[in-house]
């Protein structure tokens, strides 16, 4: 299949006049989202009530859902489940996997990885007591680091400021050298490259929906258990959904024998539908097509803005190979530099202390697109426009 990228432009309804770069945050509406949720509303939900659940396949949503995803980043069908959000996935992923640890002590994380991870992890070896710690260290050194001590190596491949990319498949085989396993957060990979976690080797993966696959706002997250570990991995939230009969309301918790004990309550219907809706577009997307578009975008954006902004420094790798598809620039000025794109219609994000970050989602972005913002960071340099007062008021969310 070769993607057509006029096509995937066409299924968006991107506001009249932006240049859209936080799809690395919040994807925006596919057109044919509305009407899936609406379906769901009426005549779903009007005229099946209750039994919309078995009649219109709601209660199944988070594993037919989760299946589609599998296909999508090389796992096993069967092992992904969707629900609930990332921070609760990775969760339940690492308290699994310490689990099958029990002689182990040590959480190997980075310190690029996202707070919500560590604090997670913080938060779980709190309650588990037992002198579990989190350790972590810079990205480049987390090799080094993978001790036999080690339980578990917990990272996000694709640094969410800078974009830099962790080699997966070389750290799950040196952690597994070691004895260790390896849980992967993939919000910042999920649709934005190439994924394969069964040739990886992967154990244990968490990814969310509502950046670059489009899901929209709250989309749920999704998580994958390696088969090998389907039998013994915990859930660590047993709730009802999860058990092997959550109609029998046994007082008793028994594991679904499948990824399906990863569940823990009601599936959040309305949102999967909107999954649904998104998927059906990266149905007809090659994600080889997506990052060899990505890399030549923000090669030229890249080049674009060194040539003509010397204030701003690349945050992210040089190499392509080392990025997701993010752009990054450290400006001391950024988050007004960054206020005062977005007032010129440039939609791209700050994160502290310094970087601009410019996310290139090629199913809706292109050359044009591109070249206006490379021309609009280029007008707020020159003429300094991040200076005005108005673009230094700092917003609740960034
Ligand atoms: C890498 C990474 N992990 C975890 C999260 C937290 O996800 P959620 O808010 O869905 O729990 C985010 C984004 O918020 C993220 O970028
Ligand atoms: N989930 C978000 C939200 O509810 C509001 C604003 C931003 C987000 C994000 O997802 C941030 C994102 N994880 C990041 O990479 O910074």
């Amino acid at each position: 299949m070769t993607t057509d990228f006029t096509w995937t432009r066409a299924q968006f309804q991107l506001p009249e006049g932006i240049v859209y770069l936080d799809g690395n945050s919040l994807g925006p509406l596919p057109k044919a989202t509305p009407e899936r949720v609406a379906r769901v509303m009426q005549p779903e939900w009007q005229n099946l009530l209750i039994g919309g659940w078995t009649k219109a396949g709601w209660h199944m949503m988070p594993e037919t859902q989760g299946d589609r995803i599998a296909a999508m980043i090389g796992a096993e069908p069967g092992h992904v489940v969707v629900g609930d959000t990332l921070s609760i996935k990775v969760y339940q992923a690492l308290a699994a996997a310490l689990a099958l640890r029990p002689e182990r002590r040590v959480i190997l994380s980075d310190t690029g990885n996202f707070p919500s991870d560590l604090y997670m992890a913080e938060g779980l070896a709190e309650t588990l007591g037992n002198g579990t710690r989190l350790v972590t260290v810079a990205p480049e050194d987390v090799a080094a680091h993978l001790t036999e001590e080690v339980a578990v190596l917990m990272l996000t491949e694709v640094d969410y400021r800078t974009g830099r990319r962790h080699d997966m498949a070389a750290l799950t085989r040196k952690a597994h050298e070691v004895g260790a396993l390896t849980l992967w957060d993939l919000a910042h990979s999920f649709g934005a490259l190439p994924v394969d976690l069964a040739a990886a080797g992967v154990d244990f993966a968490a990814g969310c929906t509502y950046k670059y696959i489009n899901a929209g706002p709250g989309a749920p997250a999704f998580i994958y258990v390696a088969p090998r570990h389907a039998g013994a991995a915990g859930t660590a939230l047993q709730g009802w959904q999860g058990h092997e009969a959550p109609f029998a309301f046994d007082l008793g918790y028994r594991p679904a024998s499948r990824v399906a004990r990863m569940r823990v309550g009601t599936p959040p219907v309305l949102q999967l539908a909107a999954l649904e809706a998104a998927l059906d577009i990266w149905e007809q997307v090659d994600i080889a097509d997506v990052r060899a578009r990505s890399i030549a975008l923000s090669e030229r954006f890249i080049a674009g803005v060194e040539a003509r902004c010397p204030q701003l420094r690349l945050a992210s790798p040089r190499a392509p190979e080392h990025r997701g598809s993010q752009v990054s620039f450290h400006f001391s000025e950024g988050y007004a530099a960054m206020q005062a794109l977005i007032a010129r219609g440039v939609i791209g994000d700050f994160r502290a202390p310094d970087i601009m970050r410019f996310g290139i989602c090629p199913l809706y972005v292109g050359e044009p697109e591109i070249d206006r913002a490379i021309d609009t960071i280029a007008d707020v340099m020159a003429g300094c426009l991040w200076d005005r007062p108005e673009y230094k008021v700092k917003a609740m969310v960034t």
